[in-house]
């Protein structure tokens, strides 16, 4: 059986030298919305590229369903980067079939209904597009594909407090609940309403993982209040 959605076991990753991550091990359930919250530089980016199977590990293990992360967890992990895949020639709707022709899992309805809700039309020039717009439409195509885990890397990250609450809309209300999310974030703040379970992660070591209602019920804290702690200089 397998028990958990995905699993870092020990997992370090050096850049040439540089320590990005150090002994990382942590599991993900099904069925949740994680944050991956740390402050600038702390590896939430590198975690989620490994998961991705993006760029390799220095040592440890990752797996995904049980399978080490390779070509063939790929398609069950769909990944949204910091910086956008699409291309500035692109149309919306050029997005879209490039998405489409690219991944066999993309759901064109689902894709459909989310532009629609973010507001954006087939004929938009992604090049055109503000970041709050653009962060909106990476977010469809990442959250259109039928993965069991969307990895979102600061999906808020630079636009403002009506941009960042109709991004969070968006992904409560297409999230399907037998699929996991982890997002990555150092706004805190503003994103915690939609976490199930949070995991601190500082100078590439995981510091903290736990349920949100626990550290709301067990702590007395918000989870902003509790970040604001963990990473207090
Ligand atoms: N391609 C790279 N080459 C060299 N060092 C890198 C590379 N990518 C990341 N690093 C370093 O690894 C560490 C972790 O970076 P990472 O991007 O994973 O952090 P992060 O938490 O996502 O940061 P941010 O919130 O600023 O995006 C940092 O010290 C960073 O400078």
């Amino acid at each position: 059986m397998v028990d958990k959605l995905m699993k870092f076991e020990g997992v370090s990753k050096s850049y040439r030298s540089k320590p990005a991550l150090n002994n990382v091990s942590f599991g993900v359930d099904s069925g949740k919305i994680i944050g991956l919250l740390g402050t600038n530089g702390s590896g939430k980016s590198t975690l989620m590229k490994i998961a991705a199977g993006l760029i390799p590990a220095s040592s440890g293990s990752v797996s995904v369903l049980g399978a080490p992360v390779g070509l063939g967890t790929k398609s069950a992990v769909s990944f949204m980067p910091d910086r956008p895949l699409t291309e500035s020639w692109m149309k919306v709707r050029d997005a879209v079939g490039f998405y489409r022709d690219f991944y066999s899992d993309f759901d064109e309805e689902k894709a459909k209904k989310m532009l629609d809700f973010m507001n954006l039309k087939d004929t938009d020039r992604v090049s055109s597009l503000s970041k709050g717009m653009n962060e909106r439409l990476q977010l469809t195509l990442a959250l259109s594909r039928q993965a069991k885990l969307y990895l979102l890397d600061e999906p808020i990250g630079g636009v403002d407090p009506v941009a960042r609450a109709k991004i969070l809309d968006a992904i409560v209300e297409f999230y399907s609940e037998d699929s996991s999310l982890v997002i990555s974030t150092h706004l805190v703040r503003d994103i915690e309403r939609i976490f199930d379970e949070v995991i601190f992660i500082r100078n590439g070591e995981i510091v903290l993982q736990e349920e949100v209602e626990d550290i709301r019920l067990k702590h007395g804290k918000s989870v902003d209040d509790m970040f604001k702690e963990v990473f207090a200089e």
